[in-house]
């Protein structure tokens, strides 16, 4: 309605204000002066709100420009569709084993046995679980041959700085986070069928899709008639009996960095793990009377060498204890300090209970794990500096919002770039820090007889702390790209190649290819693969433009391993954002890292304090006859040559655990 409109309602109050004109025009001048400020005031306001909800925009995306998130559309179907519902007591001071009630919002979020993360919906040629085509409609290149064209003899043989120390604790927390398993087709009689021999199996079982096919001319197995690699695809959620698609995978170990790896991710693996009692995990002892892992009963480790093995021990991730002489090395140097630990613990608190003298030394032992990989181990992989700006060296705030599961692009992909570092050789130093002997990858894969003999597991320590590792590069050691598990009943030198299974592994999972990856981590799409030369060297480039239909075509693994490496980093720009953002979850999303504050399980100041000080080079001389050790653990030092840039074991490397020692409740009894 019109203020000024002579219709007949507002008559009778125009009639009543006749009488003074003037003050009814100064009325209405103070009502349109009453709304202009009224107005403007509003302006102002919204200008400043939104102003402010901007710059918050600002804030929340300039803040930290190198941080990505998930695009993917299918993340939370197994949550939703399958997961068990879990009940939480948000008093617990403990971590589950499985992960569990981590999250006390979705409580199976990062749990054991539940889906990877995709940064990216998976790319599968139906939608479904068909490999991803090349964007003409045809099959992507044979990885073998991607392999001998691109990588195979491009080997640089120029030592890095970091040591070989960096492999072993690396394939530790590679499996701590990941746990992928295959999915090995077998006979109603549950004997293993082998894809590569059986024509039949290659057609009715699934499983058998990813074998390599060696090429006629390929210049290692052709010269042994080896035509075939028996890779088999990975098990899916269907295993776990929930249909999911497009395809989905699940991580049968808990997805925090939680020593998983050390006591298991389900209740009856971590209890055959316990003695049950003094807080211990079981163990064996060799001659010496050192401590090793306990002996399998049962050899449960598949590789057709293991089976020639005397020994296979039991560690918290079944599949991966016995993969190589380091992984069960180092899985021995924890089972070594948990079991130190709980035993100064017990000695401070003799009236501790198995459980608590079980959970306070792993929930030290977990601390230190992580500690070493934020403080020592993530600044060699992705560079001191990315790690600061990216603002994981902040101090931590748990954030519940942020999703903490492996990324698929990560597990199947990003840090599989560190399977570059991976030597030919394992050297063993006696104590006067001479090579004793050295073994070759044919002999330290898959056979485990070698550690307990001897002094060999501090020989194999010292040799780990003192030899230079392979630096990355793209391209595997020759070893490992011809002759990983090597067969018994096959020339020595046979076996499969880590590369070509790295490749055909993207596949599996419906990984996108890199140009969506690398856009992903803010690079704009390449639109030919010329456009590639920001971060791949030409003549690569030409390769790729051999092997591939189009930009859009090249796998992820691929991409990855050519990139140029960042400054101050290992891996290139791609590979450095996607690992980024997972050691990013893996501590912001972990209501149990040891720095958070205001949880039931928070170290209080002081032990934090001493947590703080606990360095590789602690555990290692808490648990083995070392007895000397640098400062920067990963870091090569030669002993002869600068024998006092290593410090002794002892005082320097003494872990004061004196702030775990409760008040004696013996006067109250
Ligand atoms: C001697 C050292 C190593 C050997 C022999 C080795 C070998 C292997 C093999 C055979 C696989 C399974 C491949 C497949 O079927 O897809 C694998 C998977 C994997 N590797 Fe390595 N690797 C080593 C070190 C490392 C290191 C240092 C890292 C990273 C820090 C790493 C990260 C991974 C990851 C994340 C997986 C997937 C694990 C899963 O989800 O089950 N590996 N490696
Ligand atoms: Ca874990």
């Amino acid at each position: 309605m019109n203020w000024f409109s002579g219709n007949n309602e507002n008559k009778p109050l125009l009639n009543k204000a006749k009488t003074n004109l003037k003050n009814n025009r100064t009325w209405i001048l103070r009502a349109i002066f009453l709304s202009i400020l009224l107005l403007g005031v509003l302006y102002l306001l919204f200008v400043l709100f939104k102003g402010e909800a901007e710059s918050n925009n600002v804030i929340k995306t300039t803040k930290n420009p190198l941080h990505i998130s998930s695009k993917a559309t299918t993340n939370d179907n197994y949550l939703i569709q399958c997961a068990p519902r879990v009940k939480c007591d948000p008093n617990v001071k403990y971590r589950s084993i499985n992960g569990s009630c981590n999250n006390l919002y979705v409580p199976t979020r990062g749990a054991a046995k539940t889906s990877f993360l995709r940064l990216l919906d998976a790319n599968y040629n139906d939608g479904h679980y068909d490999f991803r085509r090349q964007t003409n409609g045809s099959k992507l290149p044979n990885p073998r041959i991607i392999n001998i064209k691109l990588f195979l003899s491009r080997e640089i043989y120029r030592l890095s700085e970091n040591n070989v120390l960096l492999l072993p604790f690396g394939q530790l927390i590679a499996h701590d986070i990941s746990g992928l398993p295959n999915d090995v087709p077998r006979t109603p009689n549950d004997v293993i069928i082998d894809c590569c021999t059986d024509d039949n199996a290659r057609k009715t079982f699934a499983q058998c899709q990813l074998i390599v096919e060696d090429p006629p001319d390929d210049p290692v197995y052709s010269k042994h008639n080896i035509t075939c690699m028996g890779v088999t695809r990975s098990m899916t959620s269907m295993n776990y009996s929930c249909p999911l698609s497009p395809t989905t995978f699940i991580n049968i170990n808990t997805q925090f960095i939680d020593a998983s790896e050390v006591y298991g991710s389900n209740e009856s693996i971590s209890r055959y793990l316990r003695v049950m009692e003094g807080g211990r995990l079981k163990f064996t002892t060799n001659n010496n009377g050192e401590m090793f892992c306990p002996i399998q009963k049962k050899k449960q480790y598949e590789p057709i060498q293991l089976q020639t093995s005397n020994i296979q021990y039991e560690t918290g991730d079944p599949d991966n204890g016995n993969q190589n002489l380091g992984i069960t090395a180092i899985q021995t140097l924890f089972l070594r300090y948990h079991n130190y630990l709980a035993f100064q613990l017990s000695a401070l608190n003799p009236y501790w209970s198995d459980e608590i003298l079980y959970q306070e030394s792993r929930r030290i032992v977990i601390a230190t794990i992580q500690r070493i990989v934020y403080n020592d181990f993530l600044p060699i992989i992705i560079g001191q500096d990315f790690q600061e700006i990216y603002g994981i060296n902040e101090e931590n705030i748990y954030d519940p919002t942020v999703d903490p599961s492996m990324a698929q692009e990560l597990s199947s992909a990003a840090i599989r770039v560190l399977h570059t570092i991976i030597p030919v050789q394992f050297n063993f130093m006696s104590n006067e820090y001479n090579i004793d002997y050295s073994i070759n990858i044919t002999d330290w894969m898959a056979n485990p007889d070698l550690l307990p003999i001897g002094n060999n597991f501090d020989k194999l320590f010292k040799g780990f702390l003192e030899t230079p590792g392979r630096i990355t590069q793209p391209s595997y050691n020759f070893f490992i790209s011809n002759y990983m598990f090597s067969f018994p009943k096959q020339p020595a030198y046979t076996g499969l190649d880590l590369l070509s299974i790295d490749i055909a592994r993207g596949r599996d999972v419906g990984l996108q290819p890199y140009n969506q990856v690398r856009h992903l981590c803010g690079r704009s799409l390449a639109n030919d693969f010329d456009d590639l030369v920001d971060l791949i060297h030409i003549k690569d480039i030409n390769t790729l433009k051999e092997l591939y239909h189009s930009v859009n075509d090249i796998d992820l693994m691929v991409g990855l391993l050519l990139e140029k490496l960042s400054d101050g980093a290992i891996v290139g720009p791609t590979a450095q954002c996607l690992i980024a953002d997972g050691f990013y979850r893996f501590k912001v999303g972990d209501r149990f890292f040891y720095d958070v504050q205001g949880q039931p399980g928070s170290f209080t100041p002081d032990q934090l304090k001493e947590i703080k000080k606990i360095t590789l080079g602690h555990v290692i001389c808490a648990t083995s006859n070392v007895d000397h050790v640098q400062k920067d653990i990963f870091k090569t030092i030669d002993h002869k040559s600068f024998p006092t840039s290593k410090m002794k074991c002892g005082n320097e490397f003494y872990i004061d655990l004196t702030y775990w020692k409760e008040p004696s409740h013996h006067s109250d009894l």
